[in-house]
């Protein structure tokens, strides 16, 4: 929509910087994150005049970046857009899209709706100046790449909206065409047809009718059939905007979603799988505010489609069983986060550090010396009274150790036994685990903390105060402090003795299990120790390097329940 003009010279830190607005550096490429490679470097000051006229200075070729002072520019749309106050469609889809595709949504709302999934119940628009104020207040501030439309319900906001866009040029325009719910509520009239189709539509990069908005803008044209989406496709490009992307969401008697993207000069029939699914109110909201999240990345449309429609595929068919609402039309899960805490079995458990009194570690080797599987070595340490199960699986190959740690999460689940997964963070985000252990070469725990969010439970091995203290800054939920006593299982272990275990104690607020070299025979001398956050024993060959699992587990288990953990 933009063309490019450098406003002028600037000469900053004895360097010339080239002037322009950041609407206009973005059209022609000029950002670091839009995948304009062999571009300068882009430099927008923080404080001062430059940055306060809204400029972008743009460094000349050749020179080098002011370090302390730029800035990463952030993906942005702005959704212009009715809100809907049962949140599966209009501004509420628009924010959440924009928040799977991660991009930043600001919002300007044209209407309230009162709409739930049974239907729309009441309609009130905002005054036009209301919304021209909005409009103004966020393209005047902030750097929007993209504009995303939804309901506009009135000629006047189609009117202020195309003279806002003049005013404050974008890089892209994405407009859906809302007229009808699918409930069959008006929220856009005829009146405002015209306007449409004059101001709005020759704007538009993309627009995105379904198939009743492609007949409502085509004078009433009937489409049944994929040649007709194509036709309709045709002429509606002839009216002005550069794509054309006809939705067949509502095409009966269809196996496949089948969409029609018109560029002017190819045409791309795009297909997913039909999803079986009460919940897809909202899709055609969620499908333009994705398509306006990837242009917004910078990504050329095409691709930005194709993405978008996957997108929606995907968060169809994980939502198919969510339950929200009476009506005939749910909303879906664009986070995709919903099912697994709806889904009793999945339950997340806020970590109780008394889980950690038994805590089983498996290990391959032994399990195959010993003729058992990994699933077996669990069911029988579960069934002797472990409280929380780690798989430590060094030589096993990925595919079998994912396969494997979904077996096992079901078994524990089952007994309410949390699964944490040793090393292996992508295994454990993979399989949902309960969480992971991680020793000191491994992965940060603070990184794992940002892979696996806030709520999986991360345990660090640590030997000295200093690590307990790092772990405890990482955002870990317990410490693994050994080897208590020598062991085979692990090779060049330094042994902490009891001592090392009562210092790293005493030195942490976190909860403490003791490992290495732990069995039966002394597990009584560690909790001796008499620290209360050591909350439990954790134990490899003296459960796995024996005959009956179940019987070592039982008999750990009796003796640590006369002893006094953590009771001090
Ligand atoms: N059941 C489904 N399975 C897979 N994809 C679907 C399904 N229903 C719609 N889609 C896809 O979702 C996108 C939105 O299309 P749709 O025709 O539903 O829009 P819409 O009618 O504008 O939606 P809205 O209810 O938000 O107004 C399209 O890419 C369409 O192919
Ligand atoms: C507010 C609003 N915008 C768009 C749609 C179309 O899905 C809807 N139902 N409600
Ligand atoms: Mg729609």
């Amino acid at each position: 929509m933009a063309s490019a003009t450098f406003l002028s010279t600037l000469s900053l830190a004895n360097k010339n910087y080239l002037l322009l607005t950041p609407t206009h550096a973005y059209a022609k490429g000029y950002t670091n994150n839009f995948r304009v490679s062999n571009l300068p470097s882009i430099v927008v000051r923080k404080e001062g005049s430059v940055r306060s006229q809204g400029f972008v200075a743009m460094q000349e070729k050749g020179g080098s970046t002011l370090s302390d002072d730029s800035r990463t520019k952030t993906p942005h749309v702005l959704t212009v857009a009715g809100s809907d106050s049962g949140a599966g469609a209009g501004i509420q889809a628009d924010l959440k899209a924009c928040a799977a595709r991660r991009v930043y949504c600001s919002t300007v709302i044209t209407a309230l709706t009162a709409q739930n999934t049974v239907g729309v119940q009441g309609v009130s628009n905002v005054p036009e100046d209301f919304v021209a104020q909005q409009l103004k207040s966020v393209l005047s501030d902030m750097q929007v790449d993209v504009v995303k439309t939804g309901m506009l319900p009135s000629v006047g906001i189609v009117k202020t909206l195309c003279k806002t866009l003049r005013e404050f040029p974008v890089h892209a325009l994405v407009v859906d065409p809302v007229m009808v719910s699918t409930s069959g509520d008006v929220l856009a009239g005829p009146s405002i047809l015209s306007t449409f189709l004059e101001e709005l539509l020759p704007m538009a990069d993309i627009i995105t009718p379904n198939l009743k908005e492609a007949s409502a803008l085509l004078n009433g044209m009937q489409l049944e059939t994929v040649d007709d989406m194509r036709s309709a496709a045709r002429l509606l490009h002839n009216m002005g905007p550069k794509n054309v992307l006809v939705k067949g969401g509502d095409l009966p008697d269809s196996s496949d979603a089948v969409d029609i993207l018109y560029n002017g000069h190819n045409f791309y029939e795009l297909h997913s799988p039909r999803i079986r699914t009460r919940n897809s109110h909202g899709t055609g909201c969620s499908l333009a505010s994705s398509i306006a999240a990837e242009v917004a990345k910078g990504y050329p449309m095409l691709s930005a489609v194709k993405v978008a429609k996957r997108f929606v595929e995907t968060a169809l068919d994980y939502s198919k069983e969510i339950d929200i609402g009476n009506g005939p039309q749910g909303p879906f899960d664009h986070l995709l986060r919903l099912k697994s805490h709806s889904q009793a079995c999945h339950r997340q458990q806020p970590f109780d550090p008394s889980d950690l009194f038994l805590y089983a570690v498996t290990d391959s080797r032994m399990n195959k010396r010993w003729g058992r599987s990994i699933i077996d070595a669990v069911k029988a340490a579960i069934d002797g009274g472990a409280t929380i199960i780690q798989l430590r699986e060094k030589d096993a190959e990925t595919k079998d150790f994912m396969e494997s740690a979904k077996a096992c999460l079901r078994i524990c689940h089952l007994h309410g036994v949390p699964l944490l997964i040793n090393d292996r963070v992508d295994v454990a985000i993979a399989c949902d685990a309960d969480g992971v252990h991680v020793g000191q070469s491994d992965m940060p725990a603070r990184v794992a903390r940002t892979l696996l969010g806030p709520e999986k439970i991360i345990g660090v091995s640590c030997k000295t105060p200093e690590q307990a203290e790092q772990a405890w800054v990482d955002g870990a939920d317990y410490i693994g402090c050994g080897g208590v006593y020598p062991t085979n299982t692990k090779e060049n272990n330094i042994t902490v003795g009891l001592n090392g275990l009562k210092t790293v104690c005493m030195a942490s607020k976190l909860p403490v299990v003791a490992i290495g070299g732990i069995g039966v025979s002394n597990a009584r001398a560690v909790m001796e120790i008499c620290a209360s956050n050591l909350k439990g024993v954790a134990v490899v060959s003296a459960l796995f390097d024996r005959e009956c699992v179940q019987t070592e587990t039982r008999k750990l288990h009796e003796v640590l329940l006369g002893s006094n953990i953590g009771s001090t």
